[in-house]
């Protein structure tokens, strides 16, 4: 029996060896860092604390150029970040699949997010259409209803000490998503607590912290650690929220329907059919909480992005008082003083900049595909199962395309700035058929809402770029909060 299985583990270990030594002779043309046995270059992560990985990850590739070899234990990642390999990739047909590490995420959000395959297509699908240009005017009305609820529960903070704006603001991107594809009123700006926003934050730090771990990968060795019991209680708060929002909706429809029966019915953004309506009829036959698990992904994408990059908007133009005077004389120019038009929008120059230039320090840092087929770009072969690596955060801080790669400088927006840079410089919403569906209805929302903001107070921060640490839960958020002063303009 010893015998048996001391030849069984002679086995998988020679496999083991034979792999890495095959992975390694495809991909000797792409540099990589000296690596130990068994843990290859995850020593570079040992001693860190959680917060501090993902920002150490970004600091060594983008130290060590635009394509690089890293081994994450046994898992070989290619981490890409020049402008042409990640074009090659984001279009490629073959290069949708999430990587297996995603499936760390599955107890919090099954859904989209974390879907490959023909279950990643289906669910595509499904979801474009809740993103499509001519429901933006229905959107736009939430925008601005919730907009100025914000700007009048401000008022409170003029003139008193600093306060984290983002506890305002978090709440304002979950009424504007809840009111918009849920169709409820969630109504957090005046009720809520920062439920959501909080667990997210403790569940996702969890979840990552697999990625660095490595033998928290195995589900059977987490599963016996605190953590895993803490991320089960995150989790669970979080899909009860998710199933409040649901039995919210299904109870609004159910007065809707006996409202509609009526001839005077005047249909409002709420009774339209939301996204949420199409996801409950997919998932029919499933209970509360097993949908909740399937779309708490859209309440995530939808309301923390957005929510840290305005946030980050406020903080950084209290920091440099000369963009938020020209953020504010662009928005009285268009905007005057009255109701804001949604065909204005596109004529707010200075402010896209400006948040561009956000999205450019902030985005989701990276994101990791597994290639279904080989793929060579130029003389680089990737072989079929890579974990390709995108970097967004090392493009957007290349000196080679940015003049001011650390610093926050909008111009870098200018056309002529914008033109002499390759596409695929600055991917903040992803390209290609996974690019983020959101992405008009984000940098709508985002508009709506700093623009209203800036014409009714100014914004004051003793802080400096250099003093905010950085911690990578989805975005790359700010260790240091959000905070800001604010006066009446
Ligand atoms: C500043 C705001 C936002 C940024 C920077 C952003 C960025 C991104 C990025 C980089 C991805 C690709 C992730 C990956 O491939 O792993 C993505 C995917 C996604 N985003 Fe956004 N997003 C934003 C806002 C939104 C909003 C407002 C919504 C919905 C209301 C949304 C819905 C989604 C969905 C559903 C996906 C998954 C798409 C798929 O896998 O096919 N996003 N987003």
């Amino acid at each position: 029996m010893l015998l048996y299985f001391l030849i069984l583990l002679g086995v998988i270990v020679a496999y083991h060896f034979w792999r890495l030594h095959r992975l390694n002779q495809q991909t000797k043309e792409i540099k990589g860092l000296p690596s130990l046995p068994f843990i290859g270059n995850a020593y570079l992560l040992l001693g860190l604390k959680k917060a501090e990985m993902t920002t150490k990850v970004n600091e060594i590739i983008s130290a060590h150029g635009s394509i690089l070899r890293f081994w994450m234990g046994p898992f070989l990642w290619i981490v890409v970040s020049e402008p042409n390999y990640l074009e090659a990739i984001m279009t490629s047909e073959y290069a949708t699949n999430k990587s297996e590490s995603y499936q760390f995420f599955r107890f919090q959000a099954d859904g989209i997010f974390i879907a490959s395959g023909q279950n990643w297509r289906r669910l595509r699908k499904i979801v474009n259409p809740s993103f499509h240009q001519r429901l933006m005017r229905n959107y736009f009305n939430v925008f601005k209803k919730e907009s100025r609820l914000f700007i009048s529960l401000l008022e409170k903070e003029l003139n008193q000490k600093s306060f984290d704006i983002h506890n305002y603001v978090s709440k304002l991107t979950m009424d504007i998503l809840c009111g918009t594809l849920m169709g409820v009123e969630s109504r957090q700006q005046t009720e809520g607590n920062m439920e959501f926003a909080k667990n997210l934050q403790l569940s996702t730090m969890l979840i990552k912290e697999r990625h660095y771990k490595i033998h928290l990968g195995f589900d059977f060795i987490y599963k016996m650690t605190d953590g895993a019991k803490q991320e089960a209680q995150y989790n669970e708060n979080l899909h009860n929220y998710v199933i409040k929002i649901i039995n919210q909706r299904k109870k609004l429809m159910n007065e809707l329907k006996d409202k509609k029966a009526d001839d005077n019915y005047d249909d409002d953004d709420l009774g339209r059919p939301s996204y949420l309506d199409v996801m409950l009829s997919q998932y029919e036959g499933l209970s509360d909480k097993e949908i909740a698990i399937k779309i708490t992904d859209m309440f995530i994408a939808g309301s923390d992005t957005t929510g840290i990059a305005i946030s980050y908007a406020f903080l950084l133009m209290g920091m440099y008082p000369d963009v938020q005077e020209k953020v504010y004389r662009e928005v009285i120019d268009v905007m005057e003083y009255g109701d804001f038009e949604i065909e204005k929008l596109s004529r707010l120059h200075y402010l896209e900049m400006v948040i561009k230039e956000v999205l450019r320090l902030y985005t989701i840092p990276c994101v990791v595909r597994k290639l279904e087929k080989e793929l060579k770009i130029g003389s680089t072969v990737f072989p079929a199962g890579t974990r390709a690596l995108l970097s967004l955060y090392a493009v957007h801080r290349n000196p080679k395309y940015w003049s001011n790669p650390s610093e926050f400088y909008p111009d870098h927006f200018l056309p002529e700035n914008v033109s002499a840079r390759p596409k695929y410089s600055y991917i903040p919403f992803n390209m290609g058929p996974r690019n983020c569906p959101g992405q008009l209805f984000a940098m709508l929302s985002m508009k709506t809402v700093i623009g209203y903001a800036i014409r009714e107070y100014v914004f004051h921060s003793d802080l400096k770029l250099s003093d905010l640490q950085y911690t990578d839960v989805f975005m790359l958020e700010s260790e240091n909060g959000y905070p800001v002063k604010i006066s009446k303009r």
